[in-house]
Formats: structure tokens, C-alpha cells, sequence
């Protein structure tokens, strides 16, 4: 649902930021332009405090009145960003700090030149154009607002340099052909800065949607290829890996797992009297069977292929294996799921069970334990059906 969304937003010329991202582009910006904008407020700061060495130079007659003025900025408002940044949760906020300081700094600094008698104040001025690049320069969230505080600063400078011009004249003209370019490269590059993080956070978004969906088809992938699509079971390849794994802890562990073999009896006969689809019904009750009679990691049970399912107990004794098997083989008699068609007499579904562990001698690995299971499968068949052969 989202995707499209973002996709739109990216394709618009401004890539606008969807309503419903909103605190989810402030959170992106804040993990991502915190430190940024902190730094480059202690850059400002103490960039706009060493401009009391040029004023030394270039307007001697001010220079400690300057020096006081540029301390007492530092000293008021050097405490007051690292609290907002230490607190303050709005991007808003932190991203227009600088600039809204530098507003300040720039009317401050032209009342300071208005005091100075020094032949210098005419060039010196020109300096001002660092306030509106250093203020461009940090934005990095909204750009209307620092639009609104270049504006500001402009004002700040034009009505410096209109007071030290004594006017609007020729000296105001310059530095107005100088400024105003200066003042749009300034706006272009926070234009720019701003596009470029609404696009950086909208494609981290469509990148992370992307991710989600290829684990969730990822997810259902492997769910699809170890499920037996009829009963819902591990099918043959996820049982073999979990007994696998299960031999494996075993060994680790030296305890004893069972494997218990099931086989429906007389299926092909129900299969042809019933039909194919009842058949398949048949298959998943007793699937349903077996799975509720299974215990979250000590009990799996799987479609081993055709009629016949395995199930695997870890850790297991021979007691308890028994024991399952039994209360197994009672459990789909009590289903009584009718089979008019056995040559045996009985007329309901019944199952066989060959069961062996891997603490019998002779039983060295899963194969073999397989092997044995299967053997035992077969005596049950032999003796009657409806059993358990545990050995
Ligand atoms: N409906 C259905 N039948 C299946 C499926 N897989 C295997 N079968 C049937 O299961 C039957 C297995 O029959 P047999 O192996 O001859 O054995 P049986 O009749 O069960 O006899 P015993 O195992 O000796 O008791 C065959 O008729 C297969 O077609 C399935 O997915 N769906």
C-alpha cells in the first residue's frame, strides 16, 4: 500500500513526503542529520567568535567592544543549542537553529561596525555574505523555513549596509550586485540539500519495503517447500532435515530419540471404493490426527510419502515410545472413520506402527534407524494390522 505511494512521491519534481511518513522522515533525519547539524552549530559558533580576531585588524576601534559582544553571544547562546540538542525532539527545530542565530549574529555585527570610525568598515562589510552561506549551508529537513530565515538574514544585512551607506546609493548598489548572487547560490544549495533528503529518505523507505516483501515471499517460499501441500505436515524433505538435526542433538546430548513409522492399512481398497478425493480426506484427518497428538519440540510429525507418516520423539525411551505409539493406534480407531472394504473384518481405518530407537544396538545412524522402524513396520503388518511393533 505504501509503495506506491513512495514510488509517486519519488517520481513528483519536488518529492513531496507523504502525510503518513511525517514522523517517520523526522525519526530518518534525526538518526541520520543529528550530529550533522550539532556540529556545524558549534562550527558557527565558534567560527563567528574568531571573527574577533579580523575585527582586531580590521575595525581596531571596536575590537574590544566586539570581543565583549562576541563572548557574551557565545557565553548566552552556546548553552541554549546544546540543551536543544540534548532535548529537543522537532528536526524543525534543530535543522532552523543556526540559521535563526545567524540572524541574530548578523544584526548584532552591524550595529557593532556602526560604532567603528575605521576606513575599512566600507570592504569590511562584504564579510556579511558568510551569514547567508553558513546559514544555507546547515539546512537540512525544510526548506521553507529556511527560506523564510534567508530572508530574514538579508534584511538583517540590507539594513546594516543601507545604515552604514548612510542611505540607498551607489556604495548600497555594489554590494547588492554582490550579495544577490550569493544570496540565490546560498538557496540553491539548501534547495538542493533538502530535495536530497526527502529523496534519500523516500528511496531507504522503498528500499526497506522491498527487503520486507523478499523476506515475507522468502518466508512463504520455504514454508511452501517444506509443507505436504495435502495434509499440512513437514513433508519428506523438512522431516528428514529435523530428524537430522534431531539425531545430531542427540548424539550431542547422549539421549535416545524414536522413530515411529505409520502406515494406513488397507488404503489402496479405500481408495478404490471411496474414491480418490475421499481418499485424500482420509489422508488429512488422520494427518489432523497425528499433529494433535504432538508436542511443540519434543514430538514432529511428517507426511513420509503416499499412506505412510513418520513420527519423531526427542528425547524418548522406550516406555514413552510405546506408549505414543499405542495411544496413537487408539486414537485413529476412536475416528472411526468407516471402511467398509477391509478383507481383514474391521470396518473402520486403522493404522500400523514400526518404532525403533537409537539407543538399540545396532542402530549407528539415522538410516539405520530408518531401517529398523520400517522392519518393524512390516511385522505389524504381518501380525494382524491395527498394531504397534516396537521391538
Ligand atoms: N487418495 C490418495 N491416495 C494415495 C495417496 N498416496 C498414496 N495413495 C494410495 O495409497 C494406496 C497404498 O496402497 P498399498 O501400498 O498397496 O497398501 P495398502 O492397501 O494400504 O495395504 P497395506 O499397507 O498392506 O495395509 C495406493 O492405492 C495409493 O494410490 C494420496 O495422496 N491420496
Amino acid at each position: 500500500m505504501e509503495h506506491p505511494l513512495i514510488e509517486a512521491a519519488l517520481a513528483a519534481r519536488h518529492a513531496p513526503i507523504p502525510p503518513t511518513l511525517r514522523s517517520r522522515f523526522h525519526a530518518f533525519h534525526r538518526a541520520h542529520n543529528l550530529r550533522f547539524l550539532l556540529v556545524i552549530n558549534l562550527l558557527g559558533q565558534a567560527a563567528y567568535f574568531s571573527y574577533a580576531l579580523a575585527d582586531l585588524l580590521a575595525v581596531p576601534d571596536i575590537a574590544a567592544l566586539s570581543l565583549a559582544t562576541r563572548t557574551a553571544f557565545l557565553l548566552l547562546t552556546l548553552p541554549v543549542v546544546l540543551l536543544l540538542f540534548r532535548r529537543a525532539r522537532s528536526m524543525r527545530l534543530l535543522d532552523m537553529l543556526l540559521p535563526a542565530l545567524i540572524t541574530l549574529a548578523a544584526l548584532i555585527w552591524f550595529e557593532l561596525l556602526t560604532h567603528s570610525r575605521s576606513p575599512n568598515v566600507a570592504t569590511y562589510q562584504y564579510a556579511s555574505v558568510i551569514f547567508i552561506v553558513l546559514a544555507n549551508l546547515g539546512v537540512r529537513v525544510h526548506y521553507a523555513p529556511a527560506l523564510f530565515w534567508s530572508l530574514a538574514i538579508s534584511a538583517a544585512t540590507g539594513q546594516g549596509v543601507v545604515r552604514l551607506a548612510g542611505g540607498f546609493n551607489e556604495a548600497t548598489l555594489v554590494f547588492s550586485l554582490v550579495y544577490l548572487p550569493v544570496l540565490f547560490f546560498s538557496l540553491f544549495i539548501s534547495w538542493t540539500a533538502t530535495h536530497h533528503g526527502r529523496r534519500s529518505f523516500l528511496l531507504a523507505q522503498l528500499d526497506e519495503l522491498t527487503l520486507q516483501e523478499l523476506l515475507h515471499a522468502n518466508g512463504r517460499l520455504r514454508t511452501l517447500a517444506d509443507t505436504d501441500a495435502l495434509t499440512g505436515l513437514p513433508n519428506r524433505r523438512q522431516f528428514d532435515a529435523e530428524a537430522e538435526r534431531a539425531w545430531y542433538h542427540a548424539r550431542q546430548r547422549g539421549h535416545s530419540l524414536a522413530l515411529l513409522m505409520i502406515d494406513i492399512d488397507h488404503f489402496k481398497p479405500y481408495n478404490d471404493h471411496y474414491g480418490h478425493p475421499a481418499g485424500d480426506a482420509c489422508l488429512r484427518r488422520v494427518a489432523g490426527l497425528l499433529a494433535s497428538h504432538m508436542r511443540e519440540g519434543e514430538y514432529l510429525a511428517g507426511r513420509w510419502g503416499g499412506e505412510e507418516f513418520a513420527v519423531l520423539l526427542t528425547p524418548a525411551g522406550p516406555e514413552l515410545a510405546a506408549t505414543v505409539a499405542q495411544r496413537l493406534v487408539d486414537a485413529v480407531a476412536q475416528l472411526a472413520i468407516p471402511h467398509g472394504h477391509r478383507p481383514d473384518g474391521s470396518d473402520v481405518v486403522t493404522f500400523s506402527i514400526g518404532g525403533a530407537l537409537s539407543s538399540e544396538p545396532g542402530v549407528a545412524s539415522l538410516a539405520m534407524l530408518v531401517e529398523r522402524s520400517d522392519a518393524r513396520l512390516y511385522q505389524a503388518k504381518r501380525s494382524g494390522r491395527g498394531r504397534a511393533v516396537m521391538g
